[in-house]
């Protein structure tokens, strides 16, 4: 079984969103995507970034603007339509999630489930083929809650693949992951050929991942590009008030960054 996808396009504009309309947390946002492409939002703590991807995978509705997939308005999609396009990986988990790994990687299945129907050959291969993808065969009968922090996130990420979406979304997808599965994560996404949209602290990481970065500080996306375009220390510093310094610049591709407070 072959994973790889084509994805989709993905289009914010004019996009805003807050819990009310005196408290905007998404102000104004306007960006482009194309099948392939994989996105990283970059920016400080607090600065929109979960807020946004909420308004990306359907949690929230826009207040102003819209969210568009291969041209068509998200919210005119049926719910059951969003979910078969868009997978999406977050670090919340409820503590008492009394479900084995086989259990928590079948429900990626939900969305392509024939009415009330059970599973299906092609579900259960699919499912196993995001076990084996991922590493995790050898845990599909443990529970959930029993597993490492990082075994979980590969778990959520085995569960989304089980989808078959056009479009993942992912919020922090290496925290809790040692350096090797950071790599291992991150290789596999890239291998994907889906659409991927993910926030990253790790703005080295970023450089190799992406193929367009944004930036976000207070709601609103500051900057738009390829990593070697948007990502410079100026950019950097000023977006974390931080001194950023790059490091070997080659052939066009954005430099390595290492980090200090600005005095
Ligand atoms: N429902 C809400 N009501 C009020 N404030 C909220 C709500 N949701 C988020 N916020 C606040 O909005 C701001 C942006 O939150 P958001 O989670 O989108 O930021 P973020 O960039 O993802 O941050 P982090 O990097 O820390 O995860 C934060 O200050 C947060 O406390």
């Amino acid at each position: 079984m072959n994973c790889r996808s084509e994805g989709s396009g993905l289009a914010a504009r004019s996009l805003c969103w807050g819990p009310r309309a005196e408290l905007m947390l998404v102000r104004d946002v306007s960006f482009s995507i194309v099948p392939g492409d994989r996105l990283v939002i970059l920016g400080p703590n607090g600065a929109g970034k979960s807020s946004l991807l909420r308004c990306l995978f359907r949690a929230v509705k826009p207040l102003k603007g819209s969210v568009e997939i291969d041209g068509d308005d998200l919210w005119q999609l049926s719910a059951r339509d969003a979910a078969r396009k868009i997978a999406v990986v977050l670090q919340e988990m409820p503590a008492d999630f009394p479900f084995s790994v086989l259990d928590v990687v079948t429900m990626g299945r939900i969305p392509r489930r024939q009415g009330m129907s059970g599973w299906t050959e092609l579900d259960r291969e699919h499912v196993h083929h995001a076990l084996d993808h991922l590493d995790l065969a050898h845990l599909a009968t443990r529970q959930f809650t029993t597993l490492s922090g990082g075994e979980k996130q590969r778990v959520l990420v085995a569960r989304a693949l089980a989808q078959e979406p056009q479009i993942v979304i992912l919020d922090e997808p290496t925290n809790h992951l040692d350096i090797r599965h950071q790599l291992e994560i991150l290789t596999l996404l890239r291998s994907l050929g889906l659409t991927i949209v993910t926030t990253l602290h790790d703005i080295n990481l970023a450089v190799d991942f992406a193929t367009r970065i944004a930036i976000m500080q207070d709601g609103r996306m500051t900057c738009f590009g390829v990593p070697s375009e948007v990502l410079t220390s100026l950019e950097i510093s000023r977006a974390f008030s931080v001194t950023a310094t790059a490091h070997s610049k080659v052939d066009g591709d954005a430099p390595r960054f290492s980090f200090s407070l600005t005095a």
